[in-house]
């Protein structure tokens, strides 16, 4: 960008507010860069900026850049991001980059911005128009993310506000993001930091910026003012898909056993004699589905050795006659007791299951256009398209357009435009402005709208009557999952389970091991959701269970939950049920329909181990007051209190807990029940299984 002037003429006065450092070597003078008389000056800490040396008004178009436009593969495959131009590039439409030419590369970032941009995909260009009026000697910013921490460097108001609070005196070291922030030149350790927080800001803007990519220019005028710049790459995790189909068969299932598990994780084969009982008993039948259970039940024997419980373990002592008259109905025994005998179980909800409640009834506020002239509606709308383009605002996806209400005899019609903290009122009446005139007329004002769509009927009819949202009624978890309709033969079977996993853990203790012990196996049929269209049955007659071994195994990943896992997955690659469920290879560890029995709340590796082999419900015995898996304390701010039992029995569950509901949360690809036994414990187990609250479980 050529700023010589030729002339030897002093420029246009530049203001005092301009920084003073203006190079004015062998060029003289800055020159104006664009006819509105814009200055390229130094800024002391954000680089080269855009300067006014005059007043411009609300609206004013400052420039029309063109862009030169990178496919998504060209700009990755060359690497560009980590070149110069990764601080340039606007993300475009398709996923592609445009590198703005002009003032467009110029405009450095605030997150109260006087500049706002439009894509227009069709001419490829970028329109910056004053979003307020602008004072001489002011800066020209731009906003490149609307949350700073999805930038990729320190905003200079964040340096200046540390600043700011050192000189203050206060005290910033409790403050990480904030002295982050201070850059001390001679200080290398604190730049050092920085440069580490910047490359993680870099990495954790991805997969926002990301998003925002995939939201550019989906109309022909994109209207937007979050996230511009090149984000980094990052390789996504290759999670196993749920809704994949099962990979292809293994050749044979020595072989699988090999690779399936590393040797070092895996159990002893099963006894060969316990083979050939069960293929005299009959064998479980091939693929499981619904109804297909082989009653027989295989007459195996567990193996123990002092590490780790391994092959296929004696089902529950637990009879379904016991618990049922002549009818099939319910049946109590004599002498059976409450909480003992049978179930009492806290049900623990995860995140994602807040939304199925009645009481949701979070708001956020947005920016409206209010107005009772039909005649606006048609551009209000079109104004909105811009400001809010379709798929473009995650925040808004579950949220209609318009709102048409009758109010004192008034048809008042209100256009949603997007979350407040994406514009100011002053950006958005200048856009409004810049848009059409009618517009000119009207202000946007700020309105209380649900944060999420409807769920239930109830939410429907509760959240319309305060904005309309789309309904969309897929249950989170399944429908089934209501202790209520457990029926007393279950609460029995899952009492008898607690009371197994429990006995497995004191036998840990007495081999000098933490603990922790898991139980896993494929419930009875009758057991199985009855209207859960989902469900996938287990393989009939599968059990293994565990106990934690890091202690024998001096190996910190030894887990109750992993070693479990790790024994079913065993148990799949030899007989029988190698032979008689279909192959699946690498999908061996797969616990689908399965029923875990823990003694304790499980670690976040562990839950998500669980989540991984698809587990369809968890029972345990203790909970973890910090960094467990499951349960959310209701002062948390995940935000919900995690049960629905009794009253009582919600004050069973730590308050203060500090879990993270990976069993049922939104963003994760697999839900599963969990629910946490609250009958009797006896209190010397209970002693006995008491773990130090630092050991991650
Ligand atoms: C598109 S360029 C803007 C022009 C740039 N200042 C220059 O001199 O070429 C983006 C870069 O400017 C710097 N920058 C922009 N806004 C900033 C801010 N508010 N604080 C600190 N640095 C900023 C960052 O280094 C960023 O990577």
């Amino acid at each position: 960008m050529n700023t010589h002037n030729a002339s030897d003429d002093p420029p246009p006065g530049i203001p005092a507010t301009i920084p003073t450092t203006i190079p004015s070597s062998e060029y003289g003078p800055p020159q104006p860069i664009n006819p509105l008389s814009l200055h390229l000056l130094p800024h002391p800490q954000r680089g080269n900026g855009v300067f006014t040396d005059r007043a411009i008004p609300a609206g004013t178009v400052i420039e029309e850049s063109p862009v030169l436009l990178f496919s998504k593969e060209e700009w990755e495959e060359k690497g560009l991001d980590d070149t110069v131009l990764g601080s340039y590039g606007f993300c475009w439409s398709g996923g592609g980059m445009g590198l703005g030419l002009g003032l467009a590369s110029l405009f450095n970032h605030s997150p109260k911005p006087n500049v706002n941009y439009i894509r227009s995909p069709q001419s490829r260009t970028i329109k910056f128009l004053a979003s307020r009026s602008i004072s001489p000697g002011e800066e020209l910013c731009i906003c490149y993310a609307a949350d700073q921490s999805k930038l990729w460097f320190v905003p200079a108001d964040e340096r200046e506000f540390a600043a700011r609070k050192e000189e203050n005196g206060e005290d910033s070291e409790d403050d990480e993001e904030r002295i982050m922030g201070l850059e001390v030149e001679e200080d290398k350790e604190v730049e050092r930091k920085r440069k580490e927080r910047e490359s993680r800001k870099a990495a954790a803007s991805t997969s926002s910026i990301r998003t925002a990519g995939s939201l550019q220019a989906t109309s022909d005028s994109d209207l937007v003012s979050p996230p511009i710049q090149a984000p980094r790459p990052v390789r996504a995790p290759s999670f196993p898909s749920l809704t994949s189909s099962p990979p292809a068969s293994r050749p044979s299932s020595a072989n699988n056993a090999a690779h399936a598990i590393p040797t070092n994780a895996l159990p002893a084969p099963l006894h060969s004699s316990a083979h050939k009982a069960l293929s005299r008993r009959g064998t479980p039948t091939s693929s499981p589905s619904r109804g297909s259970v082989s009653r027989h039940e295989p007459d195996v024997s567990s193996r123990s050795s002092s590490k780790q419980r391994a092959g296929l373990v004696p089902d529950l002592k637990w009879s379904d006659d016991e618990w049922k008259d002549a009818k099939g109905r319910d049946k109590m025994p004599d002498g059976k007791v409450e909480g003992v005998d049978y179930g009492e179980t806290i049900r623990i909800k995860g995140p994602a299951e807040s939304e199925n409640d009645g009481e949701d009834k979070d708001l956020i506020q947005v920016w409206i256009l209010e107005f009772t002239d039909p005649k606006l509606t048609k551009t209000a709308l079109n104004f909105s398209k811009e400001v809010w383009p379709n798929d473009v605002n995650e925040r808004l996806r579950h949220l209609k357009r318009v709102c048409r209400r009758k109010e004192n005899d008034l048809e008042i019609c209100r256009i949603a435009l997007c979350p407040i903290d994406e514009h100011s009122s002053e950006s958005l009446s200048a856009l409004m402005v810049a848009f059409s005139p009618d517009l000119g007329t009207l202000s946007p004002k700020t309105w209380s709208v649900p944060a999420t769509g409807a769920r239930t009927q109830e939410q429907l009819k509760y959240k319309h009557h305060i904005w309309p949202v789309s309904f969309s009624p897929a249950p989170i978890v399944p429908s089934s999952s209501s202790e209520a309709g457990w029926s007393l033969t279950k609460k029995a079977w899952v009492a008898s389970g607690v009371k197994r996993v429990l006995e497995l853990a004191l036998e840990a203790k007495r081999n000098g091991e933490v603990p922790v012990a898991t139980f896993c196996i494929s419930p009875p049929d009758a057991f199985w959701p009855k209207s859960d269209g989902g469900f996938i049955a287990p393989t009939p007659n599968l059990r293994a269970s565990s106990h934690d071994t890091r202690n024998s195994e001096s190996h910190p990943l030894r887990h109750a939950v992993l070693n479990c896992v790790a024994n079913i997955a065993h148990l799949r690659t030899v007989p029988p049920f190698a032979d008689t469920t279909p192959a699946r290879n690498g999908a061996d560890y797969l616990l689908t329909g399965m029923c875990l029995f823990l003694s304790h709340e499980p670690c976040v590796m562990c839950s998500m181990a669980l989540l991984h082999s698809r587990v369809k419900e968890v029972i345990y015995v203790f909970g973890q007051r910090r960094g467990g898996g499951f349960e959310i304390g209701s002062g948390d701010s995940v935000g919900f209190a995690a049960n629905q039992g009794s009253e009582e029995a919600s004050h069973e569950l730590s308050p203060d807990a500090k879990g993270f509901g990976i069993h049922a949360r939104r963003d994760l690809n697999h839900r599963y029940e969990v629910w946490r036994w609250d009958g009797h414990v006896d209190e010397a187990v209970r002693a006995e299984l008491e773990i130090d609250e630092d050991l991650q479980l």
